[in-house]
């Protein structure tokens, strides 16, 4: 049965609430995004193999990591980034680095979203990084998820945005016509993502990214991942079904920890 977040909110433990002030002090959503990404790097202990994420809230969570290694707070950590961005902020802290072929363990990735429904299932690349994010996520024993409030929805898709595919370059008209016509009956809209420079963005694998508009929930989620991959030309999409352990909100009103 779907439930909203409202309604689990009332289940959920509010773990630490900003001080009470007078006036209030209202929070920017990037403050909102480090106290969730500060949240998560409690969870990490010396020894560890790291996912690294991407994206501004993930940035937060490589900084601290990045200061605890260089205070000797932390040590012996491996850091397997999920973009070139990433790899590079983490080269300029400091973090040592290798990728899963030399680690197919990860013990703990912390990575952000953009969207998370109430079971917790996440949309994420709008960032571009998708693919990689997927496969060091998928190959975690633990995948911790930051976010700001703003991120949650009832139903993926439901923020109106975005909703990555990852497609090869090949006819990606082909490809995302087929997509569009797969999600026709939610209202779908297919559109090639550009660099903001009049040219299609490229991921680090050298794809493009078709992005999904949604007026109605696309149903069975699993049944749309299945379709999506069937499509020949789709290289991965950005929902994350199943694979957050942890996600960890933060809001006005404090942190909450959503445990699966
Ligand atoms: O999936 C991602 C990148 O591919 C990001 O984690 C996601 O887009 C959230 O980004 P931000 O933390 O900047 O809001």
């Amino acid at each position: 049965m779907a439930i909203a977040w409202s309604e689990k909110a009332s289940s959920m433990e509010v773990l630490a609430s900003p001080p009470s002030l007078s006036p209030p002090v209202i929070l920017t959503q990037d403050e909102l995004k480090k106290i969730a990404a500060y949240k998560a790097v409690e969870f990490v202990e010396s020894g560890m193999v790291l996912g690294l994420g991407t994206g501004s809230t993930a940035k937060h969570a490589v900084d601290r990591i990045g200061d605890l290694l260089r205070l000797g707070k932390l040590k012996n950590i491996v850091g397997i980034p999920t973009s070139k961005k990433t790899q590079e902020q983490a080269v300029s802290l400091g973090i040592p680095l290798s990728d899963l072929d030399s680690h197919p363990s990860i013990d703990l990735a912390i990575d952000g979203a953009d969207e998370v429904d109430p079971y917790l299932n996440l949309v994420k690349g709008r960032g571009g990084s998708l693919l990689r994010e997927k496969m060091v996520e998928g190959a975690c024993k633990k995948f911790v998820c930051i976010v700001d409030e703003s991120k949650l929805v009832n139903h993926l898709g439901g923020s109106g945005l975005a909703m990555p595919v990852e497609v090869v370059p090949f006819c990606w008209k082909f490809t995302a016509r087929k997509l569009q016509n797969m999600f026709e009956s939610s209202g779908c809209v297919a559109k090639l993502r550009n660099d903001g420079k009049g040219e299609a963005f490229v991921s680090d694998n050298g794809n493009y990214i078709v992005d999904l508009y949604l007026k109605k929930s696309i149903g069975d989620l699993v049944v749309a991942s299945d379709g999506i991959l069937r499509i020949a030309g789709v290289v991965e999409h950005g929902m994350f079904l199943d694979m957050a352990t942890t996600v960890i909100v933060a809001g006005e009103l404090g942190i909450t920890i959503n445990n699966k």
